[in-house]
């Protein structure tokens, strides 16, 4: 018998990942009556899967990732492919700006030149952006000279929070990633939402930070709300993880107050969920503007800037979900500070936010995902996502009385719940 053992290299390894999830994955379709998994609109899942079929997709995800970067030459990686990303923005914008999504049937097709004369766009110009579009899966061209939906052009059209996202990524996003790097230039220990890449990206176009150009545009502001909507229907993002990340059915009858709450989308979520719950949301006024209550949940909006004391008094609970990762630390300790007068003995402040941990700990998307945003909010607002003892730093430096009760990270999550409680 030979003592050497063949070595299983990592490309052997991924690929066997690959077939093991990728098996599972389709016994589930089969066994529960759904199709296989195809770009077409009808074949798309719709609905969360269970989570153990969740976790037997994540991982495959993730190991096709990794399988498709390995095989790839080191001098690819770092050029053709980012370029790639980089220029698909520009089909992403002709889609938003031309609304083309929904200018192709539901159902059937419509030419390139019916098309063309529906946006006033040139032909050649509506075929270079809607052939770049489908061979990154957005539309089809099912007949020749014909467009149609894919399952990823039909959500566009179908779903204005899909629509604000896209918008608000082209617009907004983008153009602050290119002056991410003058900005950190200019102001090399920026520390306030004035001294951003998103500002020089303005080019003077500003009321002076992101938040006062929404507050001056309410169409932009209506947006961000859809944007939120968007990242809510990820699984690393999604609401379920606020009612998994603490124990609200244990606190009974409790007033709740959400700091940051936008039009509401996560206090119906919970409200659905614990009826006994009262929440106040409470957001600028611009965001406020799209905001409905509805029936049966005990759900109120109130406007309020956060800076200023905090008007309801002695609740149960003050939520904040992503809130603090758009502030620099100096603001976040004034946040805090505006809460106390408000504060009972034993009140808890819950945040959900990004809690970093060392580089290599997470799963390499979701690592991705959670570096993104921490260069996306330094250039959106000098602010960024934190580790364990930031968060305790800023805690510290707003009162020793907040002490640190729990910290959480619910399956999947992208976002941990951290648990503070008054003390005095
Ligand atoms: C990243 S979003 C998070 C929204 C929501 N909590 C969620 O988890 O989807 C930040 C929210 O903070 C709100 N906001 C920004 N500045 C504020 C201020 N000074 N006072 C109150 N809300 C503010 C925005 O309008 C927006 O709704």
């Amino acid at each position: 018998m030979s003592l050497i053992t063949k070595r299983t290299s990592r490309v052997a390894e991924l690929a066997a990942e690959i077939q093991h999830h990728t098996a599972l994955l389709d016994t589930y379709h089969e066994e529960s009556g759904r199709l296989p998994l195809s770009f077409d609109p009808q074949a798309k899942p719709r609905t969360p899967y269970p989570a153990d079929v969740e976790r037997s997709r994540a991982a495959a995800v993730e190991a096709s990732t990794e399988l498709a970067e390995l095989l790839e030459t080191p001098e690819v990686l770092v050029t053709q492919n980012q370029l790639l990303v980089s220029c698909e923005a520009v089909f992403h914008r002709f889609i938003y700006e031309f609304d083309v999504a929904r200018k192709v049937p539901l159902i059937g097709d419509i030419s390139y030149l019916d098309l063309s004369t529906s946006i006033g766009v040139p032909e050649h110009a509506v075929k270079r952006m809607i052939k770049l579009a489908i061979a990154n899966r957005i539309f089809c061209e099912a007949r020749r000279g014909f467009v149609s939906h894919s399952a990823g052009s039909k959500v566009i059209a179908e779903h204005q929070y899909i629509r604000d996202y896209e918008g608000a990524y082209v617009e907004e996003i983008i153009p602050t990633s290119l002056y991410a790097i003058n900005a950190m230039k200019k102001w090399p220990h920026a520390d306030s939402v004035e001294q951003t890449g998103y500002v020089l990206s303005r080019q003077g176009d500003t009321a002076g930070d992101y938040w006062k150009d929404l507050g001056r545009e309410p169409d932009r502001a209506r947006r961000f709300a859809g944007m939120m909507q968007a990242f809510a229907q990820s699984d690393e993002l999604k609401l379920a993880h606020v009612v998994d990340g603490f124990d609200w059915g244990a606190q009974g009858k409790a007033k709740i107050v959400d700091l940051g709450g936008s039009t509401g989308d996560t206090a119906f979520v919970l409200a659905e969920r614990y009826p006994e719950l009262s929440i106040v949301v409470q957001d600028l006024k611009s965001t406020l503007a799209g905001a409905k209550g509805q029936a049966g949940m005990d759900v109120t909006f109130m406007e309020h800037d956060f800076f200023d004391a905090q008007p309801v008094k002695n609740a149960d609970i003050y939520f904040f979900r992503w809130i603090f990762h758009d502030w620099a630390d100096g603001k976040c300790v004034s946040i805090l500070k505006a809460l106390i007068p408000a504060l009972k003995l034993g009140a808890r402040v819950v945040i959900m936010d990004a809690v970093l941990p060392q580089v290599g700990a997470l799963p390499n998307g979701m690592e991705r995902r959670v570096r993104v945003f921490d260069v996306m909010m330094h250039a959106l607002f000098a602010a960024r996502e934190r580790e364990l003892d930031d968060w305790i730093s800023i805690f510290a430096e707003a009162d020793e009385r907040f002490i640190l009760e729990a910290v959480r990270q619910p399956e999947g999550s992208r976002l941990s719940v951290m648990e503070w409680k008054w003390s005095a």
